[in-house]
């Protein structure tokens, strides 16, 4: 096997410094193999690979044989997690396949991939520079706010184990190439064609014309999502210490002392962290209205706010779940 590590996938590699042994998620795709038969290259025997077969598409079968094909070749062992990743009733496929993969993936880390002599210490993926542009575009194309914006994080960490995605600063060319200089062929997925998904048009119409618009994009995107996380990362900050101060449940008129943009942040926390729920601008916007409003003992607050309704309890507010609403006072 050849050992050519072209730019700029070594420049990348060369800045990764992982936790071994490190486990690659491999889909069998262009990228994953890629990074794989990098990582196996750098890291002689401390690289395990890990497929999760979602069962969805007719081509699940060849994706699976791919890498138990690329593994065989390149000496590394594969662990194979079988999901049911059917979507739920108002769930897009996607975002079913998406949930039910970290799952599993989360799962595998956390139990050391298995082997309980030389557990796995890192888990990496491969998502390169161009999936972060189409990343950031699709926040833009929702409205998200600065944590859409910052996109994906290049780390983590979770149940003791690293996550990491090595690859955010590599154009996908450049990891087909990879894999092309390593001898390992891919696997090309059919729905990455389908333009009835918004990444794959903004992948398809939007990409191309950006390169030739802007042919820095792709570094100088990364730029704006890393001042978007750092950004967001102050904001969490400000909103954990407005949350201790005005209370759970909030406190009306420690609220009412805040800022617009501050109480925003602390009801959106408030309500994500202590009840698991979102409220979208218009219902965010509603409540503030009502906050505001709430200068007499008989103001009454009842608004649906994401999956249930905030009520004014005398001082404080509460957040009941739609099926559990307390009596009308
Ligand atoms: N079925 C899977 N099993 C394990 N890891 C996966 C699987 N699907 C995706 N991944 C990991 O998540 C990364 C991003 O997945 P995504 O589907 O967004 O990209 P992709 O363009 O299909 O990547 P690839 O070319 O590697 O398939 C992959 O590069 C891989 O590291």
């Amino acid at each position: 096997m050849t050992t050519v590590r072209p730019d700029p996938v070594s420049a990348a590699l060369a800045a990764f410094s992982p936790a071994l042994p490190l486990a690659i998620g491999c889909s069998g795709g262009a990228d994953s193999t890629a990074l794989l038969a990098a990582c196996a290259s750098r890291w002689p025997k401390q690289v395990r690979a890990v497929h999760v077969h979602h069962g969805l598409q007719a081509a699940a079968e060849d994706f699976l044989r791919h890498c138990q094909e690329v593994c065989d070749r390149l000496d590394v062992p594969l662990t194979v997690l079988r999901v049911d990743a059917r979507a739920a009733p108002g769930e897009s496929p996607e975002d079913a396949a998406r949930k039910a993969r970290y799952d599993a993936l989360d799962a595998y880390a956390r139990a050391g991939g298995g082997d309980a002599a030389r557990p796995v210490r890192s888990l990496a993926l491969a998502h390169h520079a161009d999936d972060q542009v189409e990343t950031l575009l699709l926040a833009l194309s929702r409205g998200a706010g600065l944590a859409g914006l910052s996109a994906m994080p290049a780390r983590w960490q979770r149940g003791g184990i690293d996550y990491h995605r090595p690859l955010l600063g590599v154009p996908g060319a450049a990891l087909r190439a990879c894999a092309l200089a390593y001898g390992v062929g891919w696997v090309e997925d059919p729905s990455n064609a389908d333009e009835r998904y918004t990444r794959n048009r903004i992948r398809a119409r939007l990409l191309p014309a950006l390169e030739a618009a802007f042919p820095q994009f792709r570094t100088t995107f990364a730029r704006s999502a890393a001042h978007a996380a750092q950004a967001q990362e102050v904001l969490d900050e400000v909103a954990a210490a407005d949350l201790a101060a005005v209370g759970v449940p909030p406190a009306i008129v420690a609220l009412q002392a805040l800022s617009a943009g501050r109480q925003a942040l602390v009801l959106r926390r408030w309500l994500r962290q202590v009840h698991g729920t979102t409220p979208d601008a218009a219902q965010l916007q509603q409540l503030q209205r009502q906050i505001a409003a709430c200068t007499t003992r008989g103001h009454r607050i009842h608004l649906k706010v994401g999956s249930g309704f905030v009520l004014r309890e005398q001082g404080v507010l509460g957040w009941y779940n739609s099926g559990v609403l307390p009596p009308a006072s």
